[in-house]
């Protein structure tokens, strides 16, 4: 499964934690070594997550026994444990990656350590809003993308324990320049945050004082979800990618004030706002197109619910009978003295048709989404 013996996350929050749960879960040999606050390792210990744990400041003790170290803290805190580290000299090969969201500055810092250092940077395309070791969640990494930013000239076998993580999660690996990913990311997860951030942060008080936000359905839920983000985390991705995001932004305001315009000429250039819309259903089908980015492309199902106790169990139960494995599920309405409807999500469309089948059969009124 894996050809080295001892992993050492550098910080011990979502990222790394989901990674080490994965580990653990299936059972390998390999040994975790936790870096992290005391508080934080005490927890790593309860979950059974970590082997072996240290403090940051004990950093002559992880350094020297790692075979991989992954740097998993926020973008400042891993350019300075780079800057740290260049100035060790460990008695045998380490390769040392990090998961940071933007790439250039961290590949500048790392390709600059010395051997028996050797530095891949990397950024999984998993994560969430939420933050800490508290939601770690081993199948977080499933079908995403996984960058790899090797320096150039370097033979894939130099970073093949960073590989058999990836593949081990279930993660494609997508090799880039760091610099061409830091342009990518920055169109497709960091201005995109910084939208939904300033959507959240703009409810005008008018809705506000009146609670009307509550009034909100589901697409503004889902547009604002990542509005919950961690600033500790997107204050050094804003700093270490500025220029990209900034760009990526002004190309977003140009299609908001498009948009904008083409309304305000409603209907005399109804047409304009028309070609819009065609164009944004092609945007977000191009989104799951097959074969790519397959983890956002679930198979939904919605099933309205008895008004009566047990009735989410009398749903889930003959579909765990069944072996259907289910990947989310919201309960969506919740009214007094009306039943909700529960929202399912599969992965294969197999799966939900099956389910389907199964739940119709029982009296429930299903509808695929
Ligand atoms: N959350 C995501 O969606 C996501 C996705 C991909 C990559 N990343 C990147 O992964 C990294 C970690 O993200 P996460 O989601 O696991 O965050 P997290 O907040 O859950 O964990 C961060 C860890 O860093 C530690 N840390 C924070 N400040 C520190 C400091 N000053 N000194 C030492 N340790 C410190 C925290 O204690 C925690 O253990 C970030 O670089 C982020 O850019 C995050
Ligand atoms: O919240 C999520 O769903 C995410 O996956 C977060 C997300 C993203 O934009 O996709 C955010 C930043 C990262 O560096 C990688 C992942």
């Amino acid at each position: 499964m894996f050809s080295f013996q001892r992993i050492t996350f550098v910080g011990f929050g979502l990222l790394a934690s989901s990674l080490a749960a994965a580990i653990k879960q299936a059972k390998s040999k390999v040994i975790i070594r936790a870096v992290s606050s005391p508080k934080t390792l005490e927890r790593a210990k309860e979950l059974q997550i970590a082997d072996e744990t240290f403090g940051y400041e004990e950093m002559e003790s992880w350094v020297e026994g790692s075979d991989v170290i992954l740097l998993c803290t926020p973008i400042s805190v891993i350019l300075s444990f780079l800057k740290k580290l260049s100035q060790m000299k460990p008695s045998r090969p380490i390769l040392v990656s990090d998961i940071g969201s933007t790439k250039a500055e961290i590949c500048r810092a790392g390709e600059s350590l010395p051997a028996p250092f050797r530095f891949v940077g990397s950024h999984p395309m998993a994560g969430s809003e939420k933050h800490s070791l508290e939601f770690n969640d081993p199948s977080l990494f499933e079908n995403a993308y996984w960058f790899i930013c090797p320096p150039s000239g370097m033979d894939a076998s130099e970073y093949r324990y960073l590989s058999e993580i990836i593949a081990f999660v279930g993660s494609t690996p997508v090799v880039f320049p760091p610099e061409h990913h830091d342009q990518t990311v920055a169109w497709v997860s960091h201005m995109p945050q910084m939208a939904s951030t300033s959507l959240a942060a703009n409810i005008p008080a008018r809705l506000l004082d009146n609670g009307y936000q509550h009034f909100a359905g589901r697409a503004f839920r889902d547009m604002t979800r990542i509005a919950a983000s961690s600033w500790a985390m997107w204050k050094d991705i804003a700093e270490t990618n500025k220029p990209e995001i900034l760009h990526a932004l002004d190309e977003y305001i140009a299609g908001l004030k498009a948009t904008r315009d083409a309304i305000s000429n409603i209907p005399a250039e109804e047409e304009t706002l028309h070609r819009i819309f065609l164009q944004g259903n092609e945007g977000r089908a191009s989104l799951f197109a097959p074969g790519k980015n397959s983890s956002n492309s679930f198979f939904q199902l919605t099933v309205q619910l008895k008004d009566e106790p047990g009735s989410i169990l009398s749903v889930l139960k003959p579909l765990a009978e069944a072996k259907l494995n289910i990947r989310d599920v919201e309960l969506m309405k919740v009214r007094e003295n009306i039943a909700g409807t529960l929202l399912l999500a599969f992965k294969k469309e197999e799966q939900a048709n099956a389910a389907r089948v199964i739940l119709q059969s029982l009296g429930f009124v299903v509808t695929e989404r």
